[in-house]
């Protein structure tokens, strides 16, 4: 089931063009890595996705929810991981997650649930207490995933969330946001490092505003690394050639 519709998009800051004819499908419960190169335009879909920007060309539906026409429900599906943290440094992880909660409309005991069933899901359930200023990155960002889930949303957005992060938190990240989809949540995860994608999972690399390919990691290696394989779809030659 489509879950997640972006169709011909175009955006141009003045006369600089960032997205051209940006079309992406994507069903439930599928892990979703956005590659693209620095100045790809990444940034500028996710500020469309969320309303920062407003759409003027094209459509994007959200669990079916056009974010143009219904602003509200499609956001209501949708859950973000900004690339900046926003975290009250000095509040409990327990305590941002209830004002976050309270933002949200949810009452005293559903916030209660849904944030010990998020923090689960994380790991991070007995960090509950600490304050965010006492956890290594790794910990903030899991939590800031964790907030992302509270209301429940069909889709979350993920923008280069591993950013400065060691290999090891990178790595615990990837595997907790993956292990997500099981439940049926839509991950689009925008990214440039290849390592972060597995075999299984949907592939849309963005270049210069436009898609260049939509595939599975496994068929868009072929036999190649898929670090290579992405460097020879951005290198300009194929890229020119698929462009057409
Ligand atoms: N405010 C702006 N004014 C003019 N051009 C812009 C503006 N913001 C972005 N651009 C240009 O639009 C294109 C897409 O930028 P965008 O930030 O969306 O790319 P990105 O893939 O997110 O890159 P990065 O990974 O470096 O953040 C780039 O060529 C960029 O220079």
């Amino acid at each position: 089931m489509t879950i997640f519709s972006v169709r011909n998009v175009s955006y141009s800051y003045g006369t600089k063009k960032a997205l051209d004819d940006v079309t992406i499908e994507l069903d439930a419960g599928r892990f979703c890595a956005l590659l693209g190169p620095n100045g790809a335009g990444k940034s500028t879909l996710f500020n469309l996705l969320t309303r920062l920007f407003v759409t003027r060309e094209g459509s994007i539906r959200i669990a079916g929810h056009d974010l143009a026409r219904e602003p509200r429900k499609a956001l209501a599906a949708l859950g973000v991981v900004f690339q900046q943290p926003t975290l009250d440094l000095d509040m409990s992880v327990a305590w941002n997650l209830q004002y976050f909660a309270a933002l949200q409309g949810l009452s005293g005991a559903q916030a209660k649930k849904r944030i010990e069933a998020a923090l689960e899901r994380l790991s991070m359930s007995e960090r509950a207490r600490e304050k965010v200023r006492e956890l290594n990155g790794g910990h903030r960002r899991r939590m800031e995933i964790a907030r992302a889930l509270i209301h429940e949303p069909k889709v979350l957005l993920l923008d280069e969330p591993t950013v400065g992060l060691d290999i090891e938190s990178r790595i615990a990240i990837t595997d907790h946001v993956h292990d997500l989809t099981e439940a049926g949540l839509l991950v689009f995860w925008a990214t440039h490092l290849v390592d972060e994608i597995r075999p299984a999972d949907d592939v849309v690399v963005l270049h210069k505003g436009r898609i260049l390919k939509h595939e599975r990691a496994e068929n868009l290696c072929a036999g190649a690394s898929l670090q290579d394989a992405f460097k020879a779809l951005t290198s300009g030659q194929i890229a020119e050639a698929e462009a057409g």
